[in-house]
């Protein structure tokens, strides 16, 4: 792209997002100014990236063409709030927030900024994010075009209305870890049944990704691929009598259902 692209709050997912999309060459080191609190976080990203790190988040806005917000949804308010004369309306805002909605976003910003919210998820590190998009009042299609650019450098994406986010985040958003519990607890009923531990993983690492890319290149019900699996009278059928019952897809609509109300909590601040 052309212009410049500050980063506010580089932590992990910040970093991850920059790491995809300067190995991607959409964007080079010179056109990045990334931020961070601590003045520690901003020489480690200086030295391994080779952009302009720095804690002034105003004067990393103000040279921005586009403004990452990726804070922490308990700071977001406050440090957008202290510097909000900096931003201007020739700018896209995109915040990465879980909870925080765009009106809030508005709210604490001069009127007529253009603010995309997006969810993503940490598999941005290996370019296989799921990303969903959705424009605030001011964002025009410009503004959601170009965060669907940014973000497909770094995975799949889809646009959708804000007011499914919560339930975005917690299931796509949140998603991988569940996917890394149960890898754990899979992995740990190798260790139950005597492997070695490097060849229990090994075992179930290969599996989740045979399974995931069934999934996506297959394009089959989940149904079918399981019962491609499971034969009558065999091992399969024994194991998942044991899941029902304990309740494991219940335990995930439970859980599901728990994380976007926790993203409704703090979109409240709570
Ligand atoms: N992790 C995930 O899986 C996902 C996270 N998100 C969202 O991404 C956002 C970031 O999450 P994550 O990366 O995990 O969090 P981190 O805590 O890793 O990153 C937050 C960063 O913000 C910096 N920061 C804090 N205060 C300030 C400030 N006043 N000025 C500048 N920088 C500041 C911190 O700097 P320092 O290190 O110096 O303290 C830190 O680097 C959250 O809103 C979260 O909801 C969305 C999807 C997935
Ligand atoms: O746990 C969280 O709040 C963040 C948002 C989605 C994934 N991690």
């Amino acid at each position: 792209m052309d212009g410049t692209l500050a980063i506010i709050g580089t932590g992990r997912l910040g970093e991850a997002l920059l790491r995809g999309l300067l190995s991607s060459g959409w964007i080079t080191p010179s056109q990045v100014v990334a931020t961070a609190r601590r003045e520690e976080r901003c020489a480690e990203l200086a030295d391994a990236h080779g952009v302009k790190a720095t804690t002034d988040n105003r004067a990393a806005i103000e040279v921005a063409d586009v403004v990452l917000l990726a804070l922490k949804p308990q700071a977001m308010l406050g440090v957008v709030g202290a510097v909000a004369d900096a931003f201007h309306p020739e700018q896209t805002v995109i915040s990465v927030a879980a909870g925080t909605p765009t009106s809030a976003l508005q709210d604490a910003t001069p009127e007529g900024i253009p603010i995309v919210r997006v969810m993503t998820n940490t598999p941005v590190q290996v370019d296989e994010a799921m990303s969903v998009v959705s424009g605030g009042t001011h964002a025009g299609e410009r503004d959601l075009a170009l965060a669907e650019e940014i973000f497909s450098h770094v995975g799949r994406v889809v646009r959708m209305p804000e007011e499914h986010l919560d339930s975005v985040t917690a299931l796509s958003g949140s998603g991988p870890a569940y996917f890394f519990l149960l890898a754990e607890a899979m992995i740990d009923a190798g260790i139950l049944l005597g492997l070695p531990r490097d060849v229990s993983s090994e075992l179930i690492i290969q599996t989740m990704v045979g399974s995931a890319k069934m999934l996506r290149d297959t394009g089959r019900h989940p149904v079918e691929l399981r019962e491609m699996v499971t034969s009558p009278g065999g091992t399969t059928i024994a194991a998942i009598r044991q899941l029902e019952a304990s309740r494991v897809r219940a335990a995930f609509l439970d859980a599901i259902e728990a994380a976007k109300l926790r993203g409704e909590q703090l979109a409240r601040g709570e």
